[in-house]
């Protein structure tokens, strides 16, 4: 729908007050045994879903911050770490993955935008504790 595009529409709620859970569960995935399974049936299963996917993407960004540290060892001077037009691709690239697997863009951009803006100082303190 039109939350999931680069510019969130401002639409007013068509009922401000509404019985819950209103709607029906929208997450769909194959379990274990490949049977089709849906989420959610509380707020609290839904919590729960939230923090086992933050606990993956903390490993993942992890794994991230050692390859940005790798890349300071390629790295001659300390105004060459930050490169705008990559940092620009990083997020472009994340921009139209999001469009293309249909997840939402406003996340992937806003996402990716503070992975660098914290990527970026983060190899700089790298580069900055290793004297040559
Ligand atoms: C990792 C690099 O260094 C910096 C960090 C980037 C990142 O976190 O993706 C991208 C560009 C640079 O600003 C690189 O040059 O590729």
């Amino acid at each position: 729908d039109s939350c999931y595009g680069s510019a969130l529409p401002t639409i007013s709620p068509s009922t401000d007050h509404r019985s819950v859970p209103w709607g029906s569960p929208s997450v769909h995935f194959s379990s274990l045994n490949g049977t089709l399974t849906t989420c959610c049936n509380s707020l609290d299963d839904v919590r729960t879903a939230l923090d086992d996917i933050d606990d993956r993407l903390l490993n993942l960004l992890n794994q991230r911050a050692a390859y940005v540290r790798e890349a300071t060892r390629f790295k001659s001077t300390r105004a060459s770490v930050n490169v705008p037009s990559r940092n620009e691709e990083v997020v472009r690239q994340a921009e139209q993955q999001a469009v293309h697997i249909g997840m939402p863009v406003t996340i992937a951009r806003a996402t990716f935008e503070a992975i660098l803006i914290s990527s970026v100082p983060f190899e700089q303190c790298i580069f900055d504790v290793n004297p040559q």
